[in-house]
Formats: C-alpha cells, sequence, structure tokens
C-alpha cells in the first residue's frame, strides 16, 4: 500500500505516527510532501524512514491513498499538483475543514472516491475521534476505517453539518480543553503558586482526571459529585463556575467552532 501526505504538519503527523507506531503500515509505504523544502519534513525521514519527495509524478504513481492535509486555504496550489498525475485507483483522504466533498471533486478535476475525515492530534497516542464522510463511489469503506483505527476511533457521518459539528467538538475540542488547562494554571498562580508549581498540578490533575475516566467509567457527573462533599469547598467553587454561565461559555465557544466550519466550507457554486 501506497500513503501519499500533502501536508505534514500537524495533522499528518499525528495522523502518520499513528499509522507506523500501530504498525499498520510501513514507513516505507508512507510519502510525504510539502509547500516547500522543510527540516521538519526531512526529520521524519531521517528518524521515521517515510519518503520525501517534491516530484508529484513519483509520489502519485500507485497510489493507493492522498491524503490532503494541507490548510484549507492552500489547497486550490495543492490541486494544482495533484491533478495532472491522479490515477483513476487512487482514493482522496481529505482532513481539510470545512472543505466539501464536491469541493475537492472540482479542484481535483476527478471522479475519484473521496472520504473527508475529521481527526485530532490525539492520534498522536493513537486516541483521535475522527469523523468520516464517504463520496458515493468510495470503495472498500473498512480498508479506510481499519487504517484510521491505527490512530483512534471513528464516527462514519452522513451530511455534511454534521462534519461542521464533529470539528467543533472533537477537531478543535482538544484546544478548548488545553486552553482551559492554561488558564487553571494559571488562576493557581493568582492564588500564590510559582509557575512551576502551578504547572505541575494542572499537568497532574489533567493526567490523573484522565486515567480516572478511562478507568473508572464512571460518568463526569458521578465523578465530580464523589469529590462534592455537601456544603463543603469543592460545592463552593462549582456554585461559582455554575454563576458564571460555564455552560453557555462552552456552547458559544462550539457554536464559534462550527460556524467557522461552516464559513470554511462555502462553495463558490453555493453562491
Ligand atoms: N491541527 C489539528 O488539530 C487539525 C487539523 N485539521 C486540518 O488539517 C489540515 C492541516 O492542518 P495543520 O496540520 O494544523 O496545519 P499545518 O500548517 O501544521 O500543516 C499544513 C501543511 O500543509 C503543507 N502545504 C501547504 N501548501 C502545500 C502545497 N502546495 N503542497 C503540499 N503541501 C502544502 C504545509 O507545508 C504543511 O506541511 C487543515 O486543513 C486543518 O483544517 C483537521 C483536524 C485537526
Ligand atoms: O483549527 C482548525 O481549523 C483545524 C480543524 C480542527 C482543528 N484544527
Amino acid at each position: 500500500m501506497k500513503i501519499v501526505f500533502y501536508g505534514a504538519g500537524n495533522m499528518a503527523s499525528a495522523i502518520f505516527i499513528g499509522m507506523i507506531e500501530n504498525r499498520v503500515v510501513k514507513p516505507e509505504q508512507i510519502y510525504l510532501t510539502s509547500r516547500s523544502q522543510k527540516e521538519k519534513i526531512l526529520f521524519f525521514r531521517d528518524n521515521l524512514g517515510v519518503n520525501v519527495s517534491y516530484d508529484d509524478t513519483e509520489l502519485l504513481d500507485g497510489a493507493d491513498y492522498v491524503i490532503l492535509a494541507s490548510k484549507p486555504q492552500s489547497f486550490p496550489d495543492v490541486a494544482k499538483r495533484i491533478r495532472p498525475h491522479l490515477e483513476e485507483k487512487t482514493k482522496i483522504v481529505s482532513v481539510m475543514a470545512g472543505t466539501q466533498i464536491k469541493t475537492i471533486r472540482r479542484e481535483l478535476k476527478s471522479e475519484n472516491p473521496i472520504a473527508r475525515i475529521m481527526p485530532n492530534t490525539n492520534a498522536m497516542v493513537q486516541h483521535s475521534v475522527s469523523g468520516i464522510k464517504y463520496s458515493e463511489n468510495f470503495p472498500n469503506k473498512d480498508e479506510l476505517v481499519e487504517l484510521m483505527k491505527s490512530f483512534g476511533t471513528t464516527v462514519v457521518v452522513e451530511e455534511e453539518e454534521e462534519m461542521h459539528n464533529i470539528t467543533a467538538a472533537t477537531g478543535s475540542g482538544s484546544a478548548f480543553l488545553y486552553y482551559i488547562y492554561e488558564k487553571y494554571a494559571e488562576s493557581l498562580m493568582d492564588l500564590g503558586f510559582s509557575e512551576d508549581e502551578a504547572l505541575f498540578l494542572t499537568t497532574n490533575l489533567v493526567i490523573g482526571a484522565g486515567k480516572m475516566v478511562e478507568d473508572s467509567e464512571l460518568p463526569f457527573s458521578q465523578l465530580r459529585k464523589n469529590i462534592t462533599s455537601k456544603r463543603g469547598t469543592t460545592e463552593a467553587g462549582l456554585d461559582a463556575l455554575d454563576g458564571e454561565g460555564i455552560k453557555e461559555i462552552l456552547s458559544k465557544t462550539l457554536n464559534a467552532a462550527a460556524t467557522r466550519s461552516q464559513e470554511l466550507s462555502k462553495d463558490d457554486e453555493d453562491e
């Protein structure tokens, strides 16, 4: 199997590192290209044993999958590189937020099978949650699902609309949590902890809570209740948190991300 990544950035690297670490593909089956010769892409060649090329004829010759992992804004340039050399059997997999299947088809001027996936960088530790939306003519869906299982779990999505929500929920979701952790650590410093102490406490809190979620199998609400003594410190803190409208803040966050995904998916032909 030959898998070609157009783009070797944060998302692409999380995926191919997950694939290699889970041994579903050998490094030599992976080909990387990017906009320009960058140390980072050569780092992957020298440390993972993947192939690097800027010759689109070579890249696309016999390719089973092409993974579109540039930013949506760069896709027209990527499409220009791919179009002249794309073989009929090659399956296109796009991770580009918002970019519709019909847009990809038009830019590539091809009828190739296309799947849109919406993973996240937890793929790096083989724990992505990835939405998948297939084009009608996508063959052998199980093969792609097996490939994606190497870096996490998958959720099949029927409508483009659902992809906007998955993008917000789990594509961007980790960043929202990381931001909360950042602000939590900053708030610990307001309590008087040093920066190192605040980061140590927050990091271990996050790891511990993650392990509790994974191992206890209890719902978030029960895990919270198990800490909240009647009229105790936790109840006082949760009342303050609720009073500031944490739920409304998070809903606003997710709606803004989903709306941006809709904006990114605006297709010239929609107008
Ligand atoms: N970072 C994340 O957590 C997630 C990102 N995505 C999507 O993944 C895509 C990439 O995002 P990131 O990895 O964060 O961006 P990035 O900026 O880290 O990587 C973009 C890559 O595209 C390459 N590129 C740009 N123009 C190119 C061209 N003409 N030919 C070949 N390669 C080209 C760049 O050289 C770079 O390697 C975006 O479409 C984003 O919406 C989807 C889910 C999560
Ligand atoms: O921020 C973005 O547009 C990409 C898609 C989801 C996560 N990162």
